[in-house]
């Protein structure tokens, strides 16, 4: 049996935009996804995963694609639910060269559902460790980070940046463009989460975002300025000494480009009620800024303070169900039991 685990992630701006080339900064928190990988006689793969909202069920089904997983619940469902575990198998069948390997997995995770915490890429980064390991073939970093690219990106029919993945993978901050990915130094910022209780399909929402840049120039437009962002809010992160706090200068100016960052996605369509209530309650609060995180829709906002004044504002906000301070994960993902 072997169990590993990833975290998830915040954006501290570039979501989206990050899709067609611009650069992005996500920050890998302390909540994790952990998964365990137990091969089997035969080639079928069984799966347990509680959080799942069809509300814990088990399915089991034989190798490929096309099965039908033995469960009473319509085929759309499972096969919405089971995408990221499915491609997380195919996976590291493929990187084992075992087409044949079969698997009873289990998947448990503190990481919202759809909320914009990368509870996907935390799934396929553990989930393809574990497997891959359970069959003797570990991966190295790189490898597990694109091999898990490659599964959100088909579950997401090829609307995925490599951003959440490997940010899961490795851990602490990290810049993407494109396919260039690098961890980055950078002080230990004090992230606070709001979660309004929901969720946002990602696959819908970035197929929302790009149908709008495909249509109006202004929205394109959107995108590259968020891009611009990005790479102010880089300059500011490099020029900081990331072995001390941050510096309350540096908090204002990250928290301005967040406040403009969470304009720029509301503009391009993928906010919400209870995200933009959240985002005012925190700035209110005194936060430095304020923003959604992932892809929106429902689900999270991150905010910087270091105070407990927007963790305690949130929790008495009007459509958020939890706040809590989002510590930087600096390990990716890990082994729990090789
Ligand atoms: N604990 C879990 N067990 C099994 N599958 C999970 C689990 N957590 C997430 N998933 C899979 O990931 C899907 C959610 O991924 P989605 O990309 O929509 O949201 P997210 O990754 O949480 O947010 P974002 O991509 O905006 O950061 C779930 O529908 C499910 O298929
Ligand atoms: C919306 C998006 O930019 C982030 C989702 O966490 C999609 C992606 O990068 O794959
Ligand atoms: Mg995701």
């Amino acid at each position: 049996m072997t169990v590993c685990e990833a975290p998830g992630k915040v954006y501290l701006f570039g979501e989206h935009a990050v899709v067609y080339g611009e650069p992005a900064v996500p920050a890998a928190i302390e909540r994790r996804a952990t998964v365990t990988a137990e091969p089997r006689e035969d080639d079928h793969v069984r799966v347990e995963a509680e959080d799942l909202s069809l509300d814990g069920f088990t399915v089991e089904y034989a190798g490929g694609t096309g099965d039908r997983p033995d469960v009473d619940v319509p085929t759309p469902l499972v096969e919405a639910a089971m995408g990221y575990v499915d491609a997380a198998v195919e996976q590291a069948r493929d990187a084992a060269d075992a087409p044949d390997a079969g698997f009873d997995i289990t998947v448990e995770s503190d990481i919202p559902l759809g909320a914009g915490l990368g509870s996907s890429a935390a799934v396929v980064v553990a989930g393809i460790d574990a497997a891959t390991r359970a069959l003797g073939e570990p991966l190295d970093r790189r490898e597990l980070a694109d091999r898990a690219y490659q599964a959100e990106y088909e579950v997401q029919d090829g609307q995925a940046s490599r951003a959440d993945t490997f940010c899961s993978t490795m851990g602490g901050a990290v810049r993407v463009e494109g396919d260039d990915c690098e961890p980055i130094d950078a002080p230990n910022l004090p992230f606070v989460v709001g979660f309004d209780g929901g969720a946002g399909d990602t696959g819908e929402l970035v197929a929302g975002v790009r149908a709008l840049r495909e249509e109006h120039g202004f929205a394109a437009d959107t995108v590259e300025s968020i891009g611009d962002l990005v790479r102010t809010g880089e300059d500011l992160l490099a020029d900081a000494d990331p072995a001390e706090p941050p510096e309350p200068e540096l908090l204002a100016e990250l928290g301005e480009l967040m406040d403009f960052n969470h304009g720029l996605l509301t503009a391009l369509g993928v906010s919400g009620r209870s995200l933009d209530a959240m985002v005012w309650a925190a700035r209110d609060a005194g936060a430095h800024g304020a923003k959604l995180t992932g892809a929106g829709g429902g689900g999270c906002i991150v905010a910087l303070d270091e105070s407990d004044a927007t963790e305690t504002a949130l929790s008495f906000t009007q459509g958020c169900e939890e706040a809590f301070r989002a510590e930087l994960a600096t390990e990716g993902v890990r082994v729990v039991e090789p």
